[in-house]
């Protein structure tokens, strides 16, 4: 399958700071990628090297089979960015801000109601921007990035500061993105997010990718401990190590039928970065 994205050893030198150091990876198609890491960690910068603003001191990316550092403006035509709610001209109305991209992108208008139903603004249409509340905001704003049906869709933060339902919904139109072929380069720091949606998550620390794979490979990766927490009928609970003993007693609790729930305690993206970075990710 064709990279959409791909990033080959890319160290970007600012001064006496070493921003990047050494990052490789790639997104194909129908793949989101998380590049999770603390504040100052390197994220942007990678970001505006691989869309053409910044240019790395080492290494190679091509994004969509070109060089980062021979593309032009064209190449907007086939990605989207959603960094924050700038572009967004806030005395016209939700559709006329559709619109203004729809000419600049040579979309058919008619696209603009599909949309806007997708991302459930349908009812907010006429309503000046300025007047929608922040997750309506952020909606518009994904929405206007994938308007022109882009192939790779970078994302900065894109549920930062909502409520839970409003990430929710944002979450569930990201799916649908991927599902429908999009590439989708997420950066956040909330790793709940990342496990959710990425197939495959960076953590980086200090401009230095630190652990890389599947959220449930990494997770796995650091399961020393291999644990289970187990909720019996009566009410109690019980955690046993991983041994065959546990096994045995596992395998007469299920015989008995006294077993509500079972989970393996595996540690969360979180825990990992603070055992691999010695930080908290916020
Ligand atoms: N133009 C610049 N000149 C000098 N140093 C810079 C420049 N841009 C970024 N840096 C430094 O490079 C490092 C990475 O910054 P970057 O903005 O990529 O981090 P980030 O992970 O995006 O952080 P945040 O989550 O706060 O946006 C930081 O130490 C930052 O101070």
């Amino acid at each position: 399958m064709e990279e959409l994205l791909k990033l080959k050893h890319i160290g970007k030198r600012f001064k006496n700071k070493e921003a990047l150091k050494d990052i490789n990876l790639q997104i194909r198609p129908g793949e989101i990628v998380g590049f999770l890491g603390p504040s100052g960690s390197g994220k942007t910068t990678t970001i505006k090297i691989v869309t053409g603003q910044l240019r790395q001191s080492k290494g190679e990316a091509t994004i969509l089979g070109r060089d980062t550092q021979k593309i032009d403006e064209k190449i907007y035509e086939q990605i989207g960015i959603v960094t924050d709610q700038s572009g967004i001209y806030e005395e016209f109305s939700v559709y006329d801000n559709l619109l203004l991209f729809a000419k600049l992108l040579n979309v058919s208008p008619s696209e603009i109601d599909r949309l806007l139903t997708r991302v459930g603004l349908s009812e907010q249409k006429k309503q000046p921007a300025g007047k929608l509340s922040k997750g309506q905001g952020q909606r518009l704003v994904l929405a206007r990035a994938v308007l022109h049906k882009p192939k790779l869709l970078f994302l900065d933060e894109p549920t930062s500061g909502l409520d839970p339902s409003t990430a929710l919904e944002i979450h569930k139109l990201l799916l649908e993105l991927k599902q429908s072929g999009m590439g989708i380069f997420l950066t956040t720091h909330n790793m709940e997010e990342a496990t959710k949606l990425c197939d495959y998550v960076a953590l980086l620390n200090d401009g230095e990718i630190v652990e890389y794979g599947t959220p449930e490979e990494i997770c796995l990766r650091y399961n020393a401990e291999k644990r289970y927490r187990i909720l019996l009928n009566t009410k109690e609970r019980v955690v046993l190590d991983h041994c065959s003993e546990t096994s045995q007693q596992i395998q007469e609790w299920l015989n008995d039928n006294v077993i509500e729930a079972i989970h393996s305690c595996e540690p969360t993206l979180e825990s990992v970065f603070l055992t691999v970075t010695g930080r908290e990710l916020q």
